[in-house]
């Protein structure tokens, strides 16, 4: 059974809020919090109360649209979106978001909310066109094992890598999915699993390390991820695991496909060893649900990301079309059209 369509960033035109669904919280609680400040966009996406490249894209050009609304002059717009796009380094939609925005900035309120709702509804869309041509690159009755979250919470809606996954159940090709849990902020069992069940579609959980037996045992027919920047030679910098994922599915020959709106693709960035990779705060990796799991003094280590060579990617799917080796080619074919 397919529910309302979910789409965690919303804008609440008639008080002035940008409303997101706390990711934090879920699956356990359903909650939403209005925010009316470019500061309080910026906490929720560093706290990942809003996560997800596209997803944090739209949440941080509705932060500078909300500010124009609420009467901030060009100087405050400005500092609105130098604080946002520093929010978070990897995904390049955060940056791109914010640039586009920056082009609206002295045009008036009217016109920068406007912008904030065409990258809204166009990311929507992108998922949608996604989807669609991803669906066919699903075998028939695939198990397809994802990671992370790449669905409708991590985008305007509908998601990428979950875009995929609903539009080859929509075309009628009953698959199942394994959701990576994706540790330290569980991502997969918190979130994928949420947001498929809530679908009507069959999801089993793992922990991290299980899916290259499952793969030996042939129980995976192909991975399919997101992604946070894609460089210019087609390197694909995504959450932490995906890179021993690829070299898994490129052991147990299996198709790793790599699912993203053209807004995470970043000519500018020639290969993935130039891609900024978060660190995030310990804390995450020596607690679970708030409770030490530990020893105090022992230090950890939380890189958020890891980079996929593009040798390893079999095939991106983008809203212009399915991208396949050399990328650095077939993305620069892509841009030019
Ligand atoms: C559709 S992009 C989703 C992408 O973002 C996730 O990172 P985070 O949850 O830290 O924002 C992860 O890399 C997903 O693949």
């Amino acid at each position: 059974m397919t529910r309302e369509p979910l789409r965690p960033v919303l804008y609440d035109d008639a008080r002035d809020v940008v409303r997101v669904l706390d990711q934090k919280r879920l699956p356990v609680d359903e909650v939403w919090l209005e925010l009316s400040t470019a500061e309080q966009v910026a906490a929720a996406i560093k706290d990942l109360t809003v996560r997800g490249a596209p997803a944090i894209g739209v949440a941080a050009a509705y932060g500078i649209a909300v500010e124009a609304r609420r009467g901030a002059d060009v100087a405050r717009l400005r500092a609105a979106a130098e604080l946002l796009v520093h929010a978070r380094p990897t995904a390049v939609n955060l940056a791109w978001a914010v640039r586009r925005m920056g082009r609206r900035i002295g045009l008036g309120a009217e016109v920068i909310l406007a912008e904030a709702h065409a990258i809204r509804d166009e990311d929507e869309a992108a998922c949608r066109r996604i989807g669609a041509l991803g669906a066919p690159l699903i075998p028939p009755r695939a198990h397809v094992l994802t990671h992370c979250n790449a669905g409708a919470l991590a985008t305007a809606g509908y998601g990428t890598a979950l875009g995929v996954v609903r539009a080859a159940v929509e075309a009628g090709n009953p698959i199942s999915v394994f959701a990576d849990e994706t540790r330290p902020f569980l991502q997969g069992a918190r979130l994928t699993a949420w947001e498929l069940h809530r679908d009507g579609i069959p999801v089993t959980i793992l922990t991290d390390g299980m899916a290259g037996w499952l793969m030996q045992r042939g129980e995976i027919a192909c991975v399919v991820v997101g992604a946070d920047r894609i460089a210019a030679n087609g390197d694909v910098a995504n959450k932490i695991g995906t890179y021993a994922l690829a070299v898994l599915a490129r052991h147990h020959h299996l198709p790793f496909y790599v699912a993203a709106p053209w807004s995470t693709v970043d000519l500018g960035t020639p290969a993935g060893d130039a891609i900024p990779i978060e660190e995030r705060g310990t804390e995450e990796v020596v607690t679970l649900a708030g409770q030490r799991i530990a020893p105090v003094g022992v230090p950890a280590r939380y890189p958020a990301f890891d980079v996929t060579p593009a040798a390893l990617v079999s095939a991106i799917i983008t809203e212009r079309g399915v991208l396949r080796a050399p990328y650095d080619a077939s993305l620069r074919t892509l841009a030019a059209e």
